[in-house]
């Protein structure tokens, strides 16, 4: 049968299943570059080069304050710490692969939990 529209129960259910994720990527040890805001005074050509800044701390502050609406916009906002790192840093440089790292784990970790 059709799905009816999105009940309370599953965006709150949705809700703490984000919660985890995020918890979960910022204990991952390979976090470090993505914990908050690249300190764009400190890092040459970064607001240049990069336009939407991402890191976890803004999420988690989007997340607490009920910003995010949906599951796709949580998700596409973490998807965007991996696409800055990804167009800024060198594949084999260490903030490059603790990107690769942890979009990796990511992606295994919503999959596991959400489909
Ligand atoms: C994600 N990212 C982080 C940094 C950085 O310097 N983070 C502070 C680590 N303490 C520089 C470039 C970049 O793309």
């Amino acid at each position: 049968p059709a799905r009816k529209s999105k009940t309370s129960k599953d965006s709150s259910s949705e809700l703490a299943v984000c919660h985890m994720l995020l918890a979960e990527l910022e204990a991952h040890r390979c976090a470090w570059p993505f914990l908050t805001p690249v300190n764009h005074k400190a890092v040459p050509g970064y607001k240049k080069v990069i336009k939407r800044p991402m890191d976890f701390s803004t999420i988690k502050e989007k997340l607490t304050s009920n910003h995010y609406l949906n599951l796709e916009t949580f998700i596409a906002d973490i998807n965007l710490v991996f696409d800055n790192c990804k167009k800024f840093n060198e594949d084999q440089s260490e903030i490059g692969k603790a990107g690769y790292n942890m979009k990796r784990f990511f992606n295994k970790r919503w999959t596991e939990l959400l489909q």
